[in-house]
Protein backbone atom coordinates (compact mmCIF):
# COMPACT_ATOMS: atom_id res chain seq x y z
CA UNK A 1 0.00 0.00 0.00
CA UNK A 2 1.21 3.44 -1.45
CA UNK A 3 0.30 6.86 -0.07
CA UNK A 4 -1.01 9.47 -2.25
CA UNK A 5 -0.95 13.14 -2.11
CA UNK A 6 -4.28 13.69 -3.44
CA UNK A 7 -7.19 11.91 -5.75
CA UNK A 8 -6.13 10.01 -8.97
CA UNK A 9 -7.25 11.02 -12.10
CA UNK A 10 -7.44 9.08 -15.47
CA UNK A 11 -6.49 9.27 -19.53
CA UNK A 12 -8.64 7.40 -21.20
CA UNK A 13 -6.83 6.49 -24.56
CA UNK A 14 -7.58 5.32 -27.82
CA UNK A 15 -10.90 7.22 -28.53
CA UNK A 16 -12.31 7.54 -31.63
CA UNK A 17 -16.30 7.98 -31.57
CA UNK A 18 -18.16 11.31 -30.20
CA UNK A 19 -19.86 9.05 -28.10
CA UNK A 20 -16.78 7.85 -26.26
CA UNK A 21 -14.78 11.45 -26.38
CA UNK A 22 -18.68 12.58 -24.52
CA UNK A 23 -17.96 9.28 -21.71
CA UNK A 24 -14.75 10.19 -20.87
CA UNK A 25 -15.53 13.93 -19.90
CA UNK A 26 -18.37 13.21 -18.12
CA UNK A 27 -17.01 10.64 -16.27
CA UNK A 28 -14.39 12.99 -15.50
CA UNK A 29 -11.41 11.79 -17.22
CA UNK A 30 -8.36 14.49 -16.58
CA UNK A 31 -6.88 13.20 -20.08
CA UNK A 32 -8.45 11.79 -23.21
CA UNK A 33 -5.88 9.94 -25.68
CA UNK A 34 -5.95 10.13 -29.39
CA UNK A 35 -3.59 7.51 -31.68
CA UNK A 36 -1.62 8.56 -34.34
CA UNK A 37 -0.22 5.23 -35.48
CA UNK A 38 -1.23 3.65 -38.48
CA UNK A 39 -0.89 -0.11 -37.00
CA UNK A 40 -2.76 0.38 -34.19
CA UNK A 41 -6.70 -0.16 -34.70
CA UNK A 42 -6.82 3.19 -32.53
CA UNK A 43 -5.33 5.15 -35.07
CA UNK A 44 -7.41 8.47 -36.30
CA UNK A 45 -6.73 10.54 -39.44
CA UNK A 46 -6.18 14.32 -38.66
CA UNK A 47 -9.75 14.90 -39.51
CA UNK A 48 -11.47 12.47 -37.45
CA UNK A 49 -8.98 14.16 -34.83
CA UNK A 50 -9.97 17.61 -35.29
CA UNK A 51 -13.53 16.86 -35.04
CA UNK A 52 -12.84 14.68 -31.94
CA UNK A 53 -10.81 17.36 -30.58
CA UNK A 54 -14.00 20.10 -30.55
CA UNK A 55 -15.74 18.35 -28.06
CA UNK A 56 -12.91 18.16 -25.28
CA UNK A 57 -13.13 21.26 -22.79
CA UNK A 58 -10.38 23.31 -21.77
CA UNK A 59 -10.08 21.20 -18.53
CA UNK A 60 -9.85 17.75 -20.08
CA UNK A 61 -6.37 17.88 -21.68
CA UNK A 62 -5.73 16.23 -25.42
CA UNK A 63 -2.64 13.91 -25.81
CA UNK A 64 -1.47 12.44 -28.76
CA UNK A 65 -0.04 8.91 -28.52
CA UNK A 66 2.95 8.30 -31.18
CA UNK A 67 5.58 5.71 -31.67
CA UNK A 68 8.90 7.21 -32.71
CA UNK A 69 6.99 10.39 -35.23
CA UNK A 70 8.71 12.11 -37.96
CA UNK A 71 8.27 15.75 -36.78
CA UNK A 72 5.55 16.22 -39.93
CA UNK A 73 3.47 13.76 -37.98
CA UNK A 74 3.76 15.85 -34.96
CA UNK A 75 3.07 19.22 -36.46
CA UNK A 76 0.27 18.15 -38.21
CA UNK A 77 -1.52 16.01 -35.06
CA UNK A 78 -1.00 19.01 -32.62
CA UNK A 79 -2.38 21.24 -35.23
CA UNK A 80 -5.48 19.16 -35.77
CA UNK A 81 -5.98 17.43 -32.27
CA UNK A 82 -5.02 20.39 -30.27
CA UNK A 83 -3.30 18.85 -28.55
CA UNK A 84 -1.83 19.79 -25.14
CA UNK A 85 0.44 17.31 -24.56
CA UNK A 86 2.43 14.38 -26.98
CA UNK A 87 3.30 10.50 -25.41
CA UNK A 88 5.89 9.04 -27.11
CA UNK A 89 6.72 5.33 -27.55
CA UNK A 90 9.97 4.03 -28.60
CA UNK A 91 11.61 7.20 -29.07
CA UNK A 92 14.87 8.34 -27.79
CA UNK A 93 15.79 10.89 -25.29
CA UNK A 94 17.82 12.60 -28.24
CA UNK A 95 15.06 12.79 -30.33
CA UNK A 96 12.28 13.82 -27.60
CA UNK A 97 14.80 17.03 -27.04
CA UNK A 98 14.42 17.74 -30.50
CA UNK A 99 11.01 17.72 -30.33
CA UNK A 100 10.42 19.57 -27.36
CA UNK A 101 12.48 22.37 -28.67
CA UNK A 102 11.02 22.12 -31.83
CA UNK A 103 7.41 22.18 -30.33
CA UNK A 104 7.43 23.39 -27.28
CA UNK A 105 4.93 20.85 -26.05
CA UNK A 106 4.76 19.15 -22.79
CA UNK A 107 6.05 15.55 -23.45
CA UNK A 108 5.01 12.16 -21.79
CA UNK A 109 7.72 9.83 -22.76
CA UNK A 110 6.61 5.77 -22.45
CA UNK A 111 8.68 3.55 -20.70
CA UNK A 112 8.18 -0.35 -21.89
CA UNK A 113 8.33 -2.39 -18.38
CA UNK A 114 8.75 -5.45 -17.87
CA UNK A 115 11.56 -6.03 -15.19
CA UNK A 116 13.01 -3.80 -12.54
CA UNK A 117 15.86 -2.60 -15.07
CA UNK A 118 13.56 -1.36 -17.35
CA UNK A 119 12.80 1.29 -15.06
CA UNK A 120 16.18 2.72 -15.10
CA UNK A 121 15.26 4.45 -18.44
CA UNK A 122 13.21 6.76 -17.12
CA UNK A 123 16.24 8.53 -15.67
CA UNK A 124 17.07 9.18 -19.29
CA UNK A 125 14.33 11.30 -19.83
CA UNK A 126 14.65 13.63 -16.29
CA UNK A 127 15.16 16.95 -18.18
CA UNK A 128 13.65 16.62 -21.78
CA UNK A 129 9.92 15.24 -20.56
CA UNK A 130 7.09 16.62 -18.56
CA UNK A 131 6.45 12.85 -17.23
CA UNK A 132 6.95 8.92 -17.20
CA UNK A 133 4.37 6.92 -18.71
CA UNK A 134 4.71 3.37 -17.18
CA UNK A 135 3.46 0.84 -19.54
CA UNK A 136 4.07 -2.72 -20.06
CA UNK A 137 6.31 -4.22 -22.09
CA UNK A 138 4.52 -5.49 -25.13
CA UNK A 139 5.46 -9.09 -27.08
CA UNK A 140 7.95 -8.53 -30.18
CA UNK A 141 6.46 -7.35 -32.88
CA UNK A 142 3.19 -6.52 -31.34
CA UNK A 143 1.92 -2.94 -30.76
CA UNK A 144 3.93 -1.35 -28.23
CA UNK A 145 0.93 -0.36 -26.35
CA UNK A 146 -2.96 -0.71 -26.34
CA UNK A 147 -2.36 -4.62 -25.98
CA UNK A 148 -3.88 -5.25 -22.36
CA UNK A 149 -0.64 -6.33 -20.92
CA UNK A 150 0.28 -5.61 -17.43
CA UNK A 151 3.66 -5.01 -15.50
CA UNK A 152 4.46 -6.15 -11.89
CA UNK A 153 3.11 -3.40 -10.12
CA UNK A 154 5.73 -4.36 -7.51
CA UNK A 155 8.54 -3.58 -9.22
CA UNK A 156 7.69 0.34 -8.83
CA UNK A 157 8.46 -0.60 -5.11
CA UNK A 158 11.19 1.78 -3.37
CA UNK A 159 11.59 3.61 -7.27
CA UNK A 160 13.16 7.20 -6.92
CA UNK A 161 10.66 8.39 -9.86
CA UNK A 162 12.92 11.01 -12.06
CA UNK A 163 9.35 12.98 -12.67
CA UNK A 164 5.83 13.30 -12.25
CA UNK A 165 4.28 9.84 -13.70
CA UNK A 166 1.92 7.65 -14.98
CA UNK A 167 0.87 4.05 -14.69
CA UNK A 168 -0.66 1.98 -17.52
CA UNK A 169 -0.82 -1.75 -19.17
CA UNK A 170 -3.68 -3.88 -19.03
CA UNK A 171 -6.15 -1.47 -15.97
CA UNK A 172 -9.41 -1.52 -16.36
CA UNK A 173 -12.52 -1.46 -13.59
CA UNK A 174 -12.09 -4.83 -11.90
CA UNK A 175 -8.32 -4.12 -11.10
CA UNK A 176 -8.12 -0.18 -11.35
CA UNK A 177 -8.69 -0.16 -7.22
CA UNK A 178 -5.68 -1.95 -6.53
CA UNK A 179 -3.42 -0.67 -8.89
CA UNK A 180 -4.11 2.73 -7.56
CA UNK A 181 -3.54 1.38 -3.91
CA UNK A 182 -0.51 -0.72 -4.54
CA UNK A 183 1.31 1.70 -6.26
CA UNK A 184 0.04 5.57 -5.21
CA UNK A 185 -0.20 6.40 -8.86
CA UNK A 186 -1.96 9.94 -8.89
CA UNK A 187 -2.24 9.43 -12.69
CA UNK A 188 -3.49 5.63 -14.58
CA UNK A 189 -4.38 5.01 -18.25
CA UNK A 190 -6.37 2.54 -19.83
CA UNK A 191 -7.23 1.64 -23.50
CA UNK A 192 -8.18 -2.16 -23.91
CA UNK A 193 -9.98 -2.79 -21.09
CA UNK A 194 -12.20 -0.04 -22.02
CA UNK A 195 -13.26 -1.99 -25.10
CA UNK A 196 -15.30 -4.63 -26.43
CA UNK A 197 -13.09 -5.08 -29.36
CA UNK A 198 -9.48 -3.76 -30.37
CA UNK A 199 -10.56 -0.46 -31.18
CA UNK A 200 -14.47 -0.49 -30.47
CA UNK A 201 -14.30 1.59 -26.90
CA UNK A 202 -17.81 0.89 -24.81
CA UNK A 203 -19.39 4.03 -22.98
CA UNK A 204 -20.32 1.56 -20.43
CA UNK A 205 -16.75 0.29 -19.95
CA UNK A 206 -15.55 3.75 -19.83
CA UNK A 207 -17.91 4.80 -17.36
CA UNK A 208 -17.40 2.11 -15.36
CA UNK A 209 -13.62 2.34 -15.02
CA UNK A 210 -14.18 6.11 -14.13
CA UNK A 211 -16.13 5.71 -11.07
CA UNK A 212 -13.73 3.07 -10.05
CA UNK A 213 -10.99 5.21 -10.61
CA UNK A 214 -13.38 8.45 -8.40
CA UNK A 215 -13.84 5.42 -5.65
CA UNK A 216 -10.23 4.41 -5.02
O1 LIG B 1 -3.32 2.07 -28.07
C1 LIG B 1 -2.66 1.84 -29.08
O2 LIG B 1 -3.15 1.32 -30.08
C2 LIG B 1 -1.21 2.21 -29.10
C3 LIG B 1 -0.49 1.95 -30.23
C4 LIG B 1 0.86 2.27 -30.31
C5 LIG B 1 1.48 2.85 -29.21
C6 LIG B 1 0.75 3.12 -28.06
C7 LIG B 1 -0.59 2.80 -27.99
N1 LIG B 1 -1.31 3.05 -26.82
C8 LIG B 1 -0.72 3.73 -25.73
C9 LIG B 1 -1.55 3.92 -24.52
O3 LIG B 1 -1.46 4.96 -23.89
C10 LIG B 1 -2.38 2.80 -23.95
O4 LIG B 1 -3.40 3.37 -23.20
C11 LIG B 1 -1.47 1.97 -23.05
O5 LIG B 1 -0.54 1.28 -23.83
C12 LIG B 1 -2.28 0.95 -22.23
O6 LIG B 1 -2.98 0.09 -23.06
P1 LIG B 1 -3.83 -1.09 -22.41
O7 LIG B 1 -2.87 -2.05 -21.80
O8 LIG B 1 -4.58 -1.68 -23.55
O9 LIG B 1 -4.73 -0.47 -21.39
Amino acid sequence: MRPRSSKTTAKTCGLSTPETVDAAIGGGASHIGFVFFPRSPRNLSFDQAAGLAVRVPSHVKRVGVFVDPDDALIEQAIGAARLDAVQLHKTAPDRIAHLRSAFHTEIWAAIAVKTRADLDAAHHYAGVAERILYDAKTPEGALPGGMGVRFDWTLLDGFRHPLPWALSGGLHTDNVGEAIRRTGASLVDASSGLETEPGVKSVDKITSFLQAVAAS
